[in-house]
């Protein structure tokens, strides 16, 4: 190496400047190497201080959510306890259910059986004593009728009509605070007359029937009913019974009334009404709502041993339907107007009897009842002139009057309550007897016309009705006692007639 080396060759030394300039560049490298990584560690630690910041407060951030989470968890734990605790129980209820449910289906099995033996029991002891109370009611209200007298009388006064010409005078008056008195006045005096209740000209065939609506339904609940129109031919009878086809009267309304009473007391109750229609011409029955209008009818006792009379051959209509009612009412009109030449002339001098039997049973207590209504358009009342009549005439006039004063007479032997009462005097009694006597209820509705040319006639049956209200009520228990020692039965139609009025029945 020293051989060939020579620090002075040109070579070498060139060489030499030239290492001289790397190793200063080498040198000012190192430098800014130095320097560069200088800057780097700089940047690095500052990079680190600021990640370590930003970690730090995430950490805080962390730190704080944990802390919150721990304080939720720590509230939650119980409420999870809890509800854990819940659905334990309720799962274990969903479990128990089928048998809690059976054991409550058969509990409340139980307790349904015991209440409804409890509610049957209650209910057999309202029973009982609605039976005691409904016999008390009844009792008081035969003490009522009996006390008050089972015999009404009530006056209607027909209006003038038209073409009728009359004197204007005001034969008829009325007292306007007392509708129980009715004064007739001629020119000399002025008769005053009381009785149950008057109606004036005005009251209509409404009015008419709600007073007379609560007897009627009274048959309902057993009681044989009769209402009878009583006056002189023109007096307003058949108007007051039958009506006419836009404003019916009583007959029409009450059946309809009865009919939808029984309707309304079904299922509890099963009736059945029945009708019948019977026209008394001279002492003769003729049946209204029968195929034979020829056929006269008799009235007998009934074979069945009861005591009770009945007619055979009498056409016992049943009513099923509100169209029913037109039927039997449209076949009665229709009969009785065939069979004679004038039904005017003949409907005055005949009665008009329809009869309506309501008989019930009530389905819980097997109680019957069976009632009757009777409603009678009687003949005229209108005294013939002896001299005058003569013939069929005088017949007819000798009939009406019979069966007229019979029926007073019964009415009279009735409230005095006498031992003989003399239902078999005449036909319309005889037929009528089972629903006059007992607790029975009468009706007399006595029509008074207001024509002047009619004064005597309506004071006669003014007269009439004030002697039927008038009569003195005879003694209960003294009737009771008088027929265990007259007669042996109780009833009034087995009686023998010996009764016989001294009373001016019909003047
Ligand atoms: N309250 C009244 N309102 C209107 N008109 C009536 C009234 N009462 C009766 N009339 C009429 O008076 C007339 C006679 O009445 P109705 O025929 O009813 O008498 P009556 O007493 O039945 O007679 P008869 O004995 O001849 O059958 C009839 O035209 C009737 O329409």
């Amino acid at each position: 190496y020293q051989h060939w080396y020579n620090p002075t060759h040109p070579l070498v030394v060139d060489c030499g400047g030239t290492i001289l300039v790397y190793e200063g560049e080498m040198e000012r490298a190192q430098g800014q190497l130095e320097a560069e990584m200088q800057n780097l560690e700089e940047e690095k630690n500052r990079v680190i201080e600021e990640a370590f910041i930003r970690a730090e407060s995430e950490m805080k951030a962390v730190h704080d959510n944990l802390a919150g989470v721990r304080m939720n968890l720590l509230t939650l734990q119980p409420a999870l306890r809890t509800l854990t605790c819940d659905y334990n129980c309720l799962k274990r209820q969903v479990q128990d259910f089928p048998f809690m449910l059976e054991k409550a289906i058969t509990e409340a099995k139980q307790e349904i059986c015991q209440v409804i033996g409890e509610v049957s029991s209650a209910n057999q002891e309202l029973l009982r004593k609605y039976k005691r109370e409904m016999n008390l009611r009844k009792k008081c209200h035969n003490e009522l009728v009996r006390m008050k007298g089972n015999i009404r009388v009530f006056c209607r006064v027909r209006p003038v009509c038209r073409g009728e010409h009359d004197s204007a005078e005001n034969m008829v008056s009325f007292d306007p605070d007392d509708d129980a008195l009715l004064y007739l006045s001629n020119k000399v005096k002025l008769m005053t007359f009381e009785l149950d209740k008057v109606f004036h000209p005005q009251a209509t065939q409404e009015e008419v029937f709600q007073e007379v609506q609560s007897l009627v339904t009274s048959c309902i609940d057993g009681f044989n009913v009769c209402i009878f129109a009583y006056g002189q031919t023109g007096s307003g009878k058949t108007y007051t019974m039958e009506g006419v086809a836009k404003d019916p009267g009583i007959n029409q309304r009450a059946l309809r009334l009865l009919f939808s009473e029984v309707t309304e007391k079904a299922p509890d109750w099963d009736f059945k009404i029945t009708v019948s229609m019977v026209e008394i011409y001279n002492e003769t029955l003729r049946n209204l709502l029968g195929d034979n209008q020829g056929e006269k009818l008799d009235i007998k006792m009934n074979p069945d041993g009861s005591g009770h009379l009945y007619v055979p051959g009498l056409t016992e209509f049943t009513v099923q339907s509100p169209e029913d009612i037109n039927r039997v009412f449209e076949l009665g009109h229709m009969n009785r107007a065939t069979a004679c030449t004038n039904l005017n002339e003949h409907s005055s001098r005949s009665h008009a009897l329809l009869i309506i039997t309501v008989a019930g049973v009530n389905s819980s207590t097997g109680h019957r009842t069976q009632g009757k209504l009777n409603l009678v358009d009687l003949a005229g009342s209108e005294r013939i002139a002896k001299s005058g009549a003569e013939g069929s005439r005088l017949r007819e006039a000798q009939c009406i009057n019979k069966s007229l004063s019979a029926l007073g007479d019964v009415i009279n032997a009735l409230r005095s309550r006498h031992s003989h009462v003399p239902f078999r005097n005449s036909r319309l009694t005889y037929l009528l007897s089972d629903s006059l006597s007992g607790d029975s209820k009468t009706l007399m509705m006595v029509q008074v016309s207001p024509l002047v040319s009619n004064m005597s006639e309506s004071v006669c049956s003014l007269k009439f009705a004030q002697r039927v209200r008038t009569i003195e009520l005879g003694n209960a228990t003294r009737r009771q006692w008088e027929n265990s020692s007259t007669s042996s039965s109780p009833t009034h139609d087995s009686a023998e007639v010996t009764y016989n009025t001294h009373a001016p029945w019909r003047e």
